[in-house]
């Protein structure tokens, strides 16, 4: 079989004082993601999605919210590792998709410098990247702006032996 397919979903409470960072972007708002790391929920979603692919487990598992060498990680750096890991495995990204569950801010606008960002540290192309937004229309934790919540999908393929690389 030379594709897989994987799925992620996270949640983050939103605080007071806090940066809120999604796709390693920093958005201005009011509030912020609260979290051991930098708590990108974006970021997290799509990890999670590329290990499941391969039955690799989840972030818990690699960086532990004990842990305290991730406290205030930045994900990014996180996701190169993650990104990695997969690529040493013979596998490379074919294309991701996500979903952004927020009330507020407008992501709009930030989508693609997140786009950007996440397909630079994954070294592939913006248009491997799909990225979404939608409100939870004011029900529930995430319609009363008490979090944000992210869903992803990850497609993998294999990498064509001649281009593999020893990671
Ligand atoms: N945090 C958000 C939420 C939504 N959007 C954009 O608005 C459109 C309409 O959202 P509804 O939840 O009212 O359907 C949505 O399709 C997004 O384009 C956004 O940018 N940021
Ligand atoms: C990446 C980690 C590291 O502590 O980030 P957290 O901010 O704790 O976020 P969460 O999604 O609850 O768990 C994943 C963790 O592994």
């Amino acid at each position: 079989m030379n594709i897989r397919i994987g799925n992620g979903y996270d949640i983050h409470r939103l605080v007071l004082g806090r940066p809120l960072i999604l796709g390693g972007v920093e958005i201005s708002h009011t509030v912020g993601l609260l979290g051991h790391s930098d708590a990108d929920v974006l970021t997290h979603a799509i990890m999670d999605a590329m290990l499941g692919a391969l039955s690799l487990g989840d972030i818990g598992h690699y960086f532990p919210p004990s842990d305290p060498q991730w406290a205030g990680a930045n994900s990014l750096i996180l996701l190169q590792q993650v990104n990695q890991l997969v690529r040493s495995q013979g596998w490379q990204i074919g294309n991701i998709d996500s979903v952004i569950v927020a009330e507020k801010p407008k992501m709009k606008s930030h989508i693609p410098t997140m786009r950007d960002k996440l397909a630079h540290t994954l070294e592939i192309d913006p248009n491997q990247i799909g990225i979404k937004a939608t409100t939870n229309e004011q029900l529930g934790p995430v319609g009363r702006e008490e979090g944000i919540a992210v869903y992803a999908v990850v497609l993998l393929i294999v990498v064509p032996e001649k281009t593999q690389s020893s990671f």
